[in-house]
């Protein structure tokens, strides 16, 4: 992909006095009394605003909340206003919908510095249908894109591609441009020796970035639910893990593939069992090889921590994405927070380590050692994306640097 235009890029006259149209990614977990539950996403949307506050420029700031099916009231951003204000230090102005006179008005109304939010862009269908005349009427309100939704970059949607199409310069703003730096720029050129950690519950979700990241990585290490597909097709007894029966031939393939490359790919060798899919049931440490009849493993034991973290201990780079075990159950989640540990751990020592979106960002989360890594991705999916080797149409769309 070619390096993007960034809004640091753009000079004091680019900026000064001008309307902006930024994509930030808002689509933040709310509670049901609309209390924001994670403001991850918020706090990493604020340098960009600030930078054009601070440049004078009037910012409308646009996003999704959620998956709507025309206007829904429980999706609306209004619960958003107060955390966004208080960690701008502005009173961030709302509107009732994202484009029309209404809008046109709080726009023309915008002091320099000044912020809008307009209301959730997923209340018209025609937002992720991307279609062009919605993605005008978007454009029409500003006189540049900067697009910083990396959490939404993988999605081709009228406020993330179409309106780059009409808006001169579209640039990335710093959250996407720090994103794009550490998933792409550290996993393409990483100091060695590069390690990646993959767990989670699924081969078929996970196949994609196996593969792209064995071309890179001097070790991978494979845990979480994915790990008794590669058992079985090693030929040992699974018990009733979760298996993907018809991914047997694919596991054989990958660890002839590792092979062949001179990867070090490493398997749990011990497994938490349970004698049921629960937070209470009973459990065991076995061998890999020696999973009962009736039991599922539900966590990476003791002797594979060990191992993991031992094989760790001399790279430069790490990369992770994906559960150890099942962590949402304490007494499965020993695996996840001992990985978790010793990332955090290397980062202090000056290994780059990256947490690749979703359920493994959770788990660094709860386990409070966000800030101690060097970068945690705020895509999901757009992360994985870019882990497979795919490219994000929200990135395409904008100018080259
Ligand atoms: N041994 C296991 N058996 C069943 N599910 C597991 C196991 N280990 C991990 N999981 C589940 O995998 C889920 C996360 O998988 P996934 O969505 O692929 O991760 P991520 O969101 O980090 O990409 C978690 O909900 C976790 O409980
Ligand atoms: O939360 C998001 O994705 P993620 O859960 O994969 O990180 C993004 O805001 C994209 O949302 P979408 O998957 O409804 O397009």
């Amino acid at each position: 992909m070619a390096t993007k235009k960034s809004v640091g890029d753009l000079k004091e006259a680019d900026l000064k006095g001008k309307k902006v149209f930024v994509r930030v990614d808002l689509n933040v977990p709310l509670d049901d009394n609309f209390n924001i539950t994670d403001d991850t996403r918020i706090r990493a949307a604020v340098p960009t605003i600030k930078y054009l506050m601070g440049h004078g420029s009037k910012v409308i700031l646009t996003s999704h909340l959620g998956r709507p099916k025309g206007v829904t009231p429980k999706y609306s951003l209004k619960p958003l206003v107060p955390r966004l204000s208080e960690l701008l230090g502005v009173e961030v102005k709302m509107a009732n919908d994202c484009i029309g006179e209404e809008v046109e008005k709080m726009v023309a109304a915008l002091p320099d510095g000044g912020v809008l939010l307009l209301e959730n862009v997923r209340f018209y269908k025609e937002e992720e249908k991307n279609d062009p005349e919605f993605a005008k009427k978007l454009a029409s309100l500003a006189d540049l894109y900067v697009n910083d939704a990396f959490g939404t970059a993988h999605r081709a949607h009228a406020s993330t591609e179409g309106v780059a199409k009409y808006l001169k310069p579209s640039v990335a703003g710093f959250l996407m441009q720090k994103e794009l730096d550490y998933l792409v720029g550290a996993v393409a050129n990483p100091k060695k020796p590069f390690a990646a950690i993959v767990g989670g519950s699924k081969v078929s979700t996970k196949i994609g970035v196996i593969e792209s990241l064995l071309a890179k990585v001097d070790i991978l290490i494979l845990g979480g639910g994915m790990m008794f597909t590669f058992y079985k097709a090693q030929g040992y007894a699974v018990g009733s893990s979760l298996v993907e029966e018809d991914k047997l031939d694919l596991a054989t393939s990958l660890l002839e593939k590792a092979k062949a490359k001179g990867v070090s790919l490493l398997l749990p060798t011990d497994v938490v069992v349970a004698d049921k899919f629960a937070a209470d049931a009973n459990s065991k440490v076995v061998p890999a090889s020696g999973i009962p009849d009736g039991w599922m493993g539900l966590d990476i034991g003791p002797d594979s921590i060990k191992t993991f973290s031992e094989s760790l201990d001399t790279t430069q780079t790490i990369i992770w994405n994906g559960p150890m075990g099942v962590f949402e159950f304490e007494k499965f989640a020993a695996g996840t927070e001992a990985v978790a540990k010793k990332l955090a751990e290397l980062s202090g020592k000056g290994v780059t380590t990256i947490i690749g979106g979703g359920d493994s960002v959770a788990a660094v989360e709860k386990a409070g050692l966000a800030d101690k890594m060097s970068h945690i991705s705020t895509g999901g999916g757009a992360s994985l994306e870019l882990l497979e080797g795919k490219q994000l149409p929200g990135v395409l769309a904008l100018n080259d640097a």
